[in-house]
């Protein structure tokens, strides 16, 4: 469940009204979600059909000098046709506002909902809307670097030891450690950079059938390596969850969908592979972090990391060398 912080109905009242919506008609907390607290609100103005938004209130993970980038971004990817939710500006004008210490945004509510087994039509609408994102962002004046990068896992991962490692499974550990070494040494230079969403699971993909209706939770969004999101994006949509199937149909869905927009050079294409073992590192260690650190009482449950050490398994298998490469 995510709503951390209460706001009480008259507070609400005055939020909506900052933000010159209306009247507000209802507000109701969102459970998904574990980052931030998210309500679905509901306000008219005058005779207009009632609106719906999305308000989100930023806690401690999200930092707020970094909000003008993503909260910019999206009002650059909507102006530039792309399928994300535009913000709404205060009556001064700011994307985002205070309320007891902690910042506030009111998101445009998108239609659709997130698929859980994705048909190849989907994977491929996923990733032309990817691609779309990418070329629409290439405008975008802004940067954000990284801090979810290579360094970031490494830290992550130290900080749970090898003990710690291999009590989730007991080859963990030396996986972990040649895996980082190989990530350090091989890391590609000189590939095209932009800005990348960088956790675009299927739970922040609002779908109509196959129709892409909405990206979310940009709130990971950097400047990095655009076949790194690519990788990113088929880690989080080429297996069942738990890791241990893989989709090959989905596979080629997503990639064909992203290069029906955007083809990848030969170059990206040579990368994915370790690109993808990359992918597979970042949330497996997050995942190993959160779930060796997260409080048995805590209003989360942790994600399970080996979903992503049998992702980085499959990648790093020489069976699976060939998987990104281009089809005859
Ligand atoms: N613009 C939107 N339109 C419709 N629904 C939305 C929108 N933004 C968010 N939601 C809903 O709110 C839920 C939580 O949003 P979001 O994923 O941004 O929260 P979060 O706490 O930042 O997420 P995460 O757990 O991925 O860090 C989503 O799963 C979706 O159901
Ligand atoms: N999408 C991530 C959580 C947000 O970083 C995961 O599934 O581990």
């Amino acid at each position: 469940m995510a709503v951390y912080t209460r706001i009480g109905a008259e507070d609400m009242a005055a939020i909506v009204d900052a933000f010159d919506v209306g009247t507000l008609l209802s507000a109701k907390g969102i459970a998904e979600g574990v980052s931030n607290s998210n309500w679905l609100l509901e306000a008219q103005r005058g005779e207009d059909e009632p609106r719906r938004y999305i308000l989100t209130m930023y806690e401690e993970r999200t930092d707020v000098e970094d909000l003008p980038f993503f909260l910019d971004l999206l009002d650059h990817l909507a102006a530039n046709d792309c399928p994300v939710p535009r913000t709404i500006h205060d009556r001064e004008g700011a994307s985002h506002r205070f309320h007891e210490g902690k910042a506030l945004a009111l998101i445009e509510f998108l239609p659709g909902v997130s698929v859980s087994e994705p048909t190849p039509g989907q994977a491929r609408s996923v990733g032309a809307a990817l691609a779309k994102v990418h070329l629409a962002a290439a405008s975008f004046p802004q940067r954000r670097t990284n801090t979810m990068g290579l360094a970031r896992w490494n830290q992550l991962l130290t900080d749970c030891g090898e003990e710690g490692l291999n009590l989730i499974h007991p080859e963990l550990a030396r996986i972990v450690k040649r895996e980082l070494t190989s990530l350090t040494l091989g890391w590609p230079l000189g590939l095209p950079e932009g800005v990348v969403h960088a956790d675009l699971f299927p739970d922040n993909v609002l779908m109509l059938g196959e129709e892409v209706t909405g990206l979310i939770d940009f709130y990971f969004a950097c400047t990095d390596i655009l076949a790194y999101d690519v990788a990113v994006t088929h880690a989080a949509w080429c297996f069942s969850d738990d890791g241990t199937r893989f989709d090959p149909e989905i596979s080629r869905a997503l990639l064909e969908g992203y290069e029906s927009v955007r083809p990848l050079s030969d170059e990206e294409r040579a990368a994915l592979p370790l690109l993808a073992r990359a992918a597979a590192m970042r949330f497996l260690s997050t995942r190993a972090y959160d779930w060796m650190n997260t409080p048995e009482d805590a209003l989360v449950t942790p994600k399970d990391p080996l979903a992503f050490a049998r992702r980085l398994d499959f990648y790093a298998s020489a069976e699976n060398r060939d998987l990104f490469a281009k089809e005859a």
